[in-house]
């Protein structure tokens, strides 16, 4: 004892995050509740955990609860729990600053505009912080499981930069947070108010949550507090009821205590399996992707439970790693109360209960990608925009259910020639023209990039639909998912351009003599360029453009190379076939071309490259082969 009490500041982003709670969400204030009450719950799961390994921690108070109490004297409300606790340098780490993946994105995402930044914090996770929406100084008072009576922390802060920790004594284990209200904010402090917030919001937390009892008081005239303890919540497992008597509404708010998040979730399943394993899902999807979607380690949100214990949170054998973003609760029947991460990573049971849950959300997907109600398909629409970059990953790392990931894809497409990606693969399948054999796609950097591709050229021609691929992640799911429903997956970027029935007799013949005709020339362009290319031929592909890159059939793409190159990658090097267009005069010129040849040549490479988004390895010399000859053919003109 005798640590004299500090005064500390918080973090610059945590400041930034009060002024900001506390102006875009006092229209939902109430939440405050909510979030401490599922803290205090968090905390109970976790000292469950810990104790599973060491009894002790439990003293002689097993009895997990939250309680609930006010002063009206002293205008306080408290959220008190015995859960976990927080050690002095705990409080300091956890109260005073956000340790989250994803707070850069988020901070660089906010905007200025109240409603809009209101929705992003939301997203973010509001918490503790929360509190200040309705008070003007919180006190946390808290003692970790473990430690000593005299090591309890005292934290207090008004919101406003800085905040004080002191050692105090406190006699039992856990967490009290008294939030000090704000002049105006006394609704709190009635115990009608807060048990219908706590209904609402906290129905599902599966601990007690106790308040005092309330009679009339016949001679007073008023309602007084009892010293009788009441359960306010059911304090029974959501998941473990009957579907049908859960509502949307408690679906919804337990869905937003699992998930930390803000907003309702788009769509949930909820089962009952039974069989050789035995376990209970509820799973759902977010409405909104967290800010570190992308970060393949960002934290899992399934919790696993045996027999409604808390076991852990973030279980990530229940999910492979394409899923992330589901969200909710396994209860497992059958594995022991003990287990651990070691073991869960060798479980079979728990093998068959993560293939369970996957059949499980690919299910619910399905249903709302095939469903003949609007709102449904919308909902899929947002799905796939929030996480179809996600999910693609999936057809390369869960061979068992490529094909049914496959079915979920949506790409954009030339038939729409926008980006929003909207054509599943069927729908491509079901356009296909008479004699069409491929799935064509092109894959660029930028949708733009694709959309202006030379290489659709004879493709638009044609009116053949190409799809336009520029996630980087379409490179893995192309190499990934190679056929669909018996129809191979072609780049038209790649190999020999084999349009098979396609093309016409005339055509045919046509291609044939041009390359007879222009194999001398070819042949000129090859010496020059030399180790630049693999090859160069006569194209089939173009009708506007003088020239443009193809890989040969088993090499990478340009796009796959340049992405590999970009991620640090040694990437095989493999050169280009440049392909050049009989048709375009300026290839038609270079057949009478002398003393500029190897410029012209030079340039057919060059602008294929830029055209695909490629960077040139010599930039200067591109220039002054450029201005050399502009500036030789006004001279020209000059002259006449
Ligand atoms: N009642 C409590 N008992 C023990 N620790 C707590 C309690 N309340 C908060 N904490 C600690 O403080 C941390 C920060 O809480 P906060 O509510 O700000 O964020 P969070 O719960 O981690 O996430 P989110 O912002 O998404 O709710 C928690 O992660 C936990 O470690």
């Amino acid at each position: 004892m005798g640590e004299q009490k500090e005064t500390l500041g918080f973090q610059a982003e945590v400041k930034q995050l009060l002024n900001l709670m506390i102006h875009s969400l006092y229209s939902n204030k109430e939440i405050f509740l909510r979030e401490l009450i599922s803290n205090a719950s968090d905390a109970c799961d976790r000292l469950r955990f810990e104790a599973l390994n060491n009894a002790s921690l439990y003293g002689d108070d097993s009895e997990l609860k939250i309680r609930v109490s006010f002063d009206k004297a002293a205008r306080t409300i408290s959220i008190a729990d015995n859960g976990i606790g927080l050690s002095r340098d705990e409080a300091v780490e956890h109260l005073g600053t956000i340790a989250k993946s994803g707070t850069r994105e988020f901070f660089s995402a906010l905007t200025g505009d109240q409603a809009k930044d209101a929705h992003l914090i939301g997203q973010f996770g509001v918490g503790f912080y929360s509190s200040y929406i309705v008070a003007d100084k919180v006190t946390v008072t808290s003692r970790r499981a473990g430690l000593e009576a005299n090591q309890a922390v005292r934290w207090e802060s008004g919101g406003e930069g800085e905040f004080t920790v002191e050692m105090v004594e406190r006699a039992q284990r856990g967490t009290e947070v008294v939030l000090h209200l704000r002049e105006g904010e006394d609704e709190f402090l009635s115990t009608w108010k807060v048990r219908e917030i706590i209904r609402k919001y906290s129905d599902h937390i599966t601990l007690p949550i106790l308040m005092k009892k309330e009679t009339w008081d016949e001679e007073k005239k008023e309602q007084v507090v009892t010293d009788e303890d009441e359960t306010v919540n059911q304090a029974s497992a959501l998941w473990s009821r009957p579907k049908s008597e859960v509502s949307d509404e408690q679906y919804n708010e337990f869905y937003k205590h699992v998930a930390h998040d803000f907003e309702n979730p788009l769509a949930h399943v909820h089962a009952r399996v039974e069989g050789k394993q035995e376990y209970t899902q509820l799973l759902y999807i977010p409405s909104k992707a967290p800010f570190d979607l992308l970060d393949r380690g960002a934290r899992h949100g399934i919790k696993l439970y045996v027999r409604r214990v808390f076991i852990m949170d973030d279980a990530e054998q229940l999910m492979p790693l394409y899923l992330r973003f589901v969200r909710g609760v396994v209860d497992s029947n059958d594995l022991p109360l003990n287990v651990s991460r070691e073991i869960l990573q060798q479980s079979r049971d728990i093998e068959a209960i993560r293939g369970g849950c996957v059949k499980r959300i690919l299910g619910l997907l399905e249903s709302l990608a095939d469903s003949e109600d609007d709102a449904e398909k919308e909902k899929y629409k947002t799905f796939w925009k929030e996480f179809g970059r996600v999910l693609k990953e999936g057809v390369g790392e869960d061979f068992a259910n490529k094909e049914r990931i496959g079915k979920l894809l949506r790409f954009a497409s030339t038939q729409a020639d926008t980006p929003e990606e909207s054509v599943s693969l069927a729908d491509y399948v079901a356009r296909m023209k008479e004699g069409q054999e491929k799935i064509y796609y092109v894959t660029a950097e930028t949708f733009t990039a694709a959309k202006n591709s030379p290489h659709l050229e004879i493709f638009r021609k044609k009116g053949l639909e190409v799809l336009l691929l520029s996630d980087r992640v379409d490179e893995w799911v192309t190499s990934h998912l190679t056929e669909f429903d018996g129809k191979q997956l072609q780049s038209v970027a790649k190999g020999g351009l084999d349009l098979g029935k396609l093309e016409d007799a005339a055509e045919k013949e046509e291609a044939e003599k041009a390359a007879d005709e222009y194999k001398e020339l070819i042949e000129k362009v090859k010496a020059t360029l030399g180790e630049k290319v693999k090859d160069v031929r006569v194209t089939h592909r173009l009708t506007d453009s003088p020239s443009c890159l193809v890989a040969d059939e088993y090499d990478l793409g340009g796009n796959l190379q340049r992405i590999l190159k970009a991620a640090g990658q040694q990437a095989p090097a493999s050169k280009p076939i440049l392909e050049v267009n009989p048709q375009h005069p300026a290839v038609q010129r270079l057949k009478y071309e002398e003393t500029r040849f190897d410029d012209w040549a030079n340039l057919l490479l060059e602008q294929a490259i830029l055209a695909e988004g490629g960077a040139l390895e010599d930039p200067a010399g591109f220039v002054k082969r450029i201005n050399d000859l502009m500036l030789a053919l006004s001279l020209g003109s000059a002259g006449k």
